[in-house]
């Protein structure tokens, strides 16, 4: 059976993306991790599967990392959906509302190419992260093989557990990255992202991905972060956050109040590939 499928990236964290509507695969993790494999499927940190929502909103849309595990929500990959089912014609509004498991966006594709996705508001008592510790905290110390580091714990649907750095050149993303993100504390494991503050509207941000390690860009990283750092007062309410690959612009009005993340999405090639060989 062939698959129809098309790559798209979000600030170069990329994508399969695939249309479940119009196709019926049946993908399981094995497959899931073949497909992301760089070197023996296509190639990605995420599989964005598209299909019909179950309630009323317009579509219904599925994420699962690069190591087959399916998780709650992607931000560049909220943008590469609608830009996806607004080219080929699977909707002809420009703002749409989107089932995840993480709850519901809704993205808007701009006049000028850019997208704005509605995240939802983020959560922080421990058990919707999830995290273990007792109670709510503004940060939380962290064990990591005997050394202690301070994190801000979020969710945007998915974990995230945020560091404040003063060099991102030189901080351990790689190494201390996996540590945390497998950290016994964080029941459904948790990315992990590593902040530095430039000034109050402006701040660099690296991420190694729950099931993906280190992506160049991560659009609900980049939302966690900026809610971090507006509730620990390093930040104003609408913040440029810049990656390696470019940047993203997050705003948050505070407590209770939706995230909104715009950027770009973009469409790499479409190809198809014989499920025979996964
Ligand atoms: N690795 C994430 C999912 C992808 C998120 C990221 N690519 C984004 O743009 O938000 C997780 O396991 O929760």
């Amino acid at each position: 059976m062939k698959l129809k499928f098309t790559k798209m990236h979000g600030l170069g964290n990329d994508f399969v993306v695939i249309d479940g509507i119009n196709q019926s695969p049946f993908l399981g993790p094995e497959q899931l991790r073949l497909l992301a494999n760089r070197h023996f499927g296509i190639g990605c940190d995420q599989i964005l599967l598209i299909e019909a929502a179950e309630g009323d909103a317009d579509f219904r849309y599925r994420i699962f990392n690069a190591d087959g595990g399916e998780v709650e929500q992607c931000g560049n990959g909220a943008r590469c959906f609608v830009r996806y089912v607004h080219d080929r014609g699977m909707t002809n509004k420009n703002e749409i509302r989107v089932e995840t498991h993480g709850g519901l966006i809704i993205p808007r594709l701009e006049a000028n190419g850019e997208v704005t996705v509605n995240m939802g508001a983020p959560k922080f008592e421990p058990r919707e992260i999830p995290f273990a510790a007792e109670k709510r905290a503004l940060t939380y110390p962290l064990d990591i093989d005997g050394r202690q580091v301070e994190i801000s714990a979020v969710s945007m649907g998915n974990p995230h557990a945020v560091q404040w750095v003063a060099d991102l050149d030189h901080a351990p993303v790689l190494t201390e990255g996996e540590l945390i993100e497998r950290h016994p504390c964080f029941p459904k494991r948790v990315n992990a992202g590593y902040m530095q503050v430039i000034d109050r509207s402006h701040i660099r941000l690296r991420v190694y991905e729950r099931g993906a390690g280190e992506t160049l860009a991560c659009g609900t990283g980049a939302c966690a972060a900026v809610v971090a750092g507006i509730q620990r007062g390093l930040l104003e309410s609408k913040v440029k956050v810049s990656f390696r690959s470019g940047d993203l612009i997050v705003r948050w009005e505070g407590e209770n109040q939706p995230v909104w993340m715009t950027g770009p999405a973009t469409t790499v090639f479409d190809g198809e590939i014989d499920l025979k060989i996964l």
